[in-house]
């Protein structure tokens, strides 16, 4: 049987507290693998986002809880975390026996519990490439959440990319900084390159061509290799050469402390949006 047959005909009714942007992605997917329209309810307060979710995906979207919700039996939350507690509360009582996935970052799987009142939670943390199948989640569960619960889960998050579960929750604030944030790094990087190519006389649509594409071609080989990214880049580097003159520059100017520093900032942040948005 194919993915899509398993998923059309496996697939339980689902909403989505929060129809913007991680949501689309999500959706976007299952409606990809075959998922019909019908079984997917969205909340969403904003009419132009309602609008937008009619248009990409023949969806009518709620403007607000209603006893609608309480058919769905996997819940996804997917609102900013300080507008979390908020989008919870009269969401609640119709979602009790639901099992519960949450995109937020920062906001922790006992905040969920205390919103929702019940502790069958996933916490996930995706990223935008999910809007071209090419997403990359990481996944915690609590211990309540059974194995049948966890398949569902990857099954939705497998229609958007690729998924790895973490054993303990604070590990998902790495995966926040790392693969979460991680695309806006790539995009700083084709921002920069681009602008290097323009000053060097490139055209910007060639520049930022040469740059998308060496971003992929550098992420499909180290994907399909086994080698490691350090052999890989010493394979690009000769000494002497131009590549040893730009990574010496970039060595001597601290860029990979700097990347790595930037990235405890990011994790930091995760931690200060539970601090300030969990209770
Ligand atoms: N954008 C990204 O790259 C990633 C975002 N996330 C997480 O996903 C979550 C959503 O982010 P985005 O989709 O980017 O934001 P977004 O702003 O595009 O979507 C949030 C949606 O929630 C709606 N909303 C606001 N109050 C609501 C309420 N009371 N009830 C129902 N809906 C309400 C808004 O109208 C908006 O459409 C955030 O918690 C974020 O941390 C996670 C991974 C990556
Ligand atoms: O910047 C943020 O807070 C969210 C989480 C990861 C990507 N975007």
């Amino acid at each position: 049987m194919s993915q899509t047959n398993t998923l059309q005909t496996a697939f339980p009714p689902i909403a989505f507290i929060g129809g913007g942007n991680m949501a689309s992605a999500i959706i976007g997917g299952l409606i990809r693998q075959g998922v019909p329209a019908s079984s997917i309810t969205v909340v969403e307060p904003f009419e132009a986002s309602r609008q937008a979710l009619k248009t990409q995906f023949g969806i009518d979207a709620l403007p607000a809880a209603s006893d609608a919700l309480q058919s769905a039996q996997l819940v996804v939350w997917a609102v900013k975390p300080q507008s979390f507690k908020e989008a919870a509360e009269p969401v609640a009582a119709f979602t009790r026996n639901a099992l519960h996935l949450s995109v937020a970052a920062g906001i922790t799987t006992e905040s969920v519990a205390g919103w929702t009142g019940t502790q069958r939670i996933v916490r996930a943390m995706p990223n935008t490439p999910a809007l071209v199948g090419k997403g990359m989640t990481g996944l915690f569960a609590r211990p309540e959440v059974d194995a049948a619960g966890k398949a569902l889960i990857a099954a939705v998050i497998g229609s958007t990319g690729e998924l790895t579960w973490v054993e303990q929750e604070a590990h998902l604030d790495a995966v926040t900084a790392l693969s979460g944030s991680g695309p806006a790094y790539v995009f700083l990087f084709l921002e920069a390159m681009t602008q290097a190519g323009v000053d060097m006389g490139l055209t910007a649509e060639q520049s930022y061509k040469l740059a998308v594409a060496t971003f992929a071609g550098g992420s499909e080989l180290a994907a399909r290799s086994t080698e490691s990214a350090e052999v890989l880049r010493q394979r690009v580097t000769s000494k002497g050469g131009t590549t040893y003159a730009a990574i010496t520059h970039m060595q001597e100017n601290k860029l990979p402390e700097i990347f790595i520093a930037a990235m405890r900032k990011a994790e930091k942040r995760a931690q200060e949006l539970a601090a300030e948005f969990g209770k």
